[in-house]
């Protein structure tokens, strides 16, 4: 079957800088892939140039078989990929449930999509918060909404940069089992997180970058069989 993603070759800069040499990597169907290495290796850029918010300088990246590298971040967010940035970005001066209807879509037509309930259902928390304002929020609250923003999209693929940073550790768990119960419910997701042994638990296929190429690729049970290669490229 046709991966959801598929990056060969992805080169990108900022100025004269350049960042990304040669990341390749897919994504198929309802699989769940992470992105793992040390600060200041390339991920965030690479999820910025899938994004299109910084354009690539070389390579391919197809979505569902179309080419998608040369087409504007609107674009891009309207076949169906959906972030959970860095920082998590809540309109502080909406409310939750404003935060969670402002930008509500069917993207990938699914035939029973993500509602207000069901993101309840998900995160009981924000429905006691409905009515607060983004900016009243904890920072477990705030990334539960960023999930639930993006969800409300139904996309195809839902990216998370840094899912679990600066959360408390029963916070961080309850993102985890999240993760889990979407990767349950078939939704194709990249996450960018440090915590490895968790990841290996629910992610399907890994891809450490380091300095800007991939060091190295592979599934949850290679990874977990050589932890000298996560603490040497991760290093927890
Ligand atoms: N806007 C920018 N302008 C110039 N250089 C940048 C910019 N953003 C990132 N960089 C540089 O690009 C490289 C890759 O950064 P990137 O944020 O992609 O890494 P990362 O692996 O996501 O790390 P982190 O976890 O710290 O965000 C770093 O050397 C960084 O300093």
């Amino acid at each position: 079957m046709e991966p959801v993603l598929e990056v060969k070759g992805l080169q990108a800069a900022y100025g004269s800088s350049q960042v990304l040499f040669d990341v390749s990597l897919d994504i198929g169907a309802g699989a769940m892939r992470t992105l793992l290495g040390r600060n200041g290796m390339g991920k965030t850029t690479t999820v910025r140039t899938l994004l299109g918010l910084t354009p690539s300088r070389g390579g391919e990246v197809r979505f569902l078989g179309q080419r998608i590298d040369r087409l504007s971040p609107h674009r891009i967010g309207r076949l169906g990929i959906a972030v959970v940035p860095e920082g998590r970005q809540i309109f502080p001066n909406l409310s939750v449930r404003e935060n969670l209807t402002a930008f509500a879509a069917n993207r990938s037509r699914q035939a029973e999509p993500w509602t207000l309930e069901r993101i309840y259902a998900l995160f009981p928390r924000l429905r006691e918060r409905e009515r607060n304002m983004g900016n009243q929020l904890s920072g477990g609250e705030q990334q539960m909404l960023a999930i639930g923003r993006a969800l409300m999209t139904n996309p195809h693929l839902l990216i998370l940069d840094e899912a679990t940073e600066g959360l408390a550790p029963l916070i961080r768990q309850e993102i985890w089992d999240c993760l889990a119960a979407l990767r349950r419910a078939g939704q194709t997701l990249l996450v960018i997180d440090k915590y490895v042994e968790r990841l290996i638990g629910i992610a399907d296929r890994h891809t450490i970058i380091e300095r800007g190429r991939v060091a190295w690729e592979g599934s949850s049970a290679e990874l977990d069989a050589d932890p000298a290669i996560w603490q040497r490229y991760v290093g927890l």
